[in-house]
């Protein structure tokens, strides 16, 4: 069954709620620049409420010194979404992070060697922002991505009206979304949740 990762949590009762409802991963905003950005304050209760889920600390082009920070805060993976090398990830501990590539017209070029990570997520190319964006690519890109063994996480733009559909096209490992289950800039709408999962989940 594929996986789920709910990202750009920003409160403790939504971790909860995601998690309870079957969130296999739960990704925290650590990018000061998004406006999903959550505070080292406010994050310790957002880590012990997503207990039961892979807990995922989302970077932008990070310092190795933020990475351990946030290894040491609590969190399992590093999610790195800006244009980290292979060689910053084995510095970080290459099996504990998830390297993203945002795609636009090209298929993107994917070395071998992020093969050894814990997957690889793809999103949406947007000259606007890193991530977030809610706007889907084009999935015969990502389709061949997961052909060739990578352990994909599938990003960009889902819902629950696409995610079954996305599923069954790209096969990926696990589906990623933010946007699609916001009620608000940063506030998870708990029908969107809740309704994600078991589309993901139904097949
Ligand atoms: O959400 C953000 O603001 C963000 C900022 C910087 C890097 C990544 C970010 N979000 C990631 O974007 C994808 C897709 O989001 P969406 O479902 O299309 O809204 C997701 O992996 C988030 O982790």
């Amino acid at each position: 069954m594929v996986k789920v990762k709910i990202c750009g949590i920003t409160r403790p009762e939504d971790a909860e709620f995601a998690v309870r409802m079957g969130a296999d991963y739960v990704g925290v905003i650590l990018y000061p620049k998004s406006p999903r950005f959550v505070l080292p304050e406010d994050r310790k209760e957002i880590l012990r409420a997503s207990e039961g889920a892979v807990k995922v600390a989302v970077f932008v082009n990070p310092t190795l010194e933020e990475v351990f920070s946030a290894f040491e805060e609590g969190f399992d993976l590093v999610q790195l979404h800006g244009e980290e090398e292979p060689g910053f990830a084995y510095k970080c501990g290459i099996e504990r992070v998830i390297k993203a590539f945002r795609v636009g017209k090209k298929p993107p070029d994917i070395e071998e060697v992020w093969k050894e990570a814990h997957g690889v997520l793809l999103d949406t190319y947007s000259e606007k922002a890193y991530g977030g964006t809610g706007k889907v690519f084009n999935w015969e890109l990502a389709k061949a991505v997961a052909r060739k063994g990578f352990r994909l996480f599938l990003s960009g733009g889902l819902k629950t009206e696409n995610v079954k559909e996305a599923v069954l096209k790209v096969r990926p490992y696990a589906v990623d979304v933010s946007s699609g289950v916001e009620l608000e800039l940063g506030v998870k709408d708990k029908i969107k949740v809740e309704s994600f999962i078991k589309e993901a989940k139904s097949l």
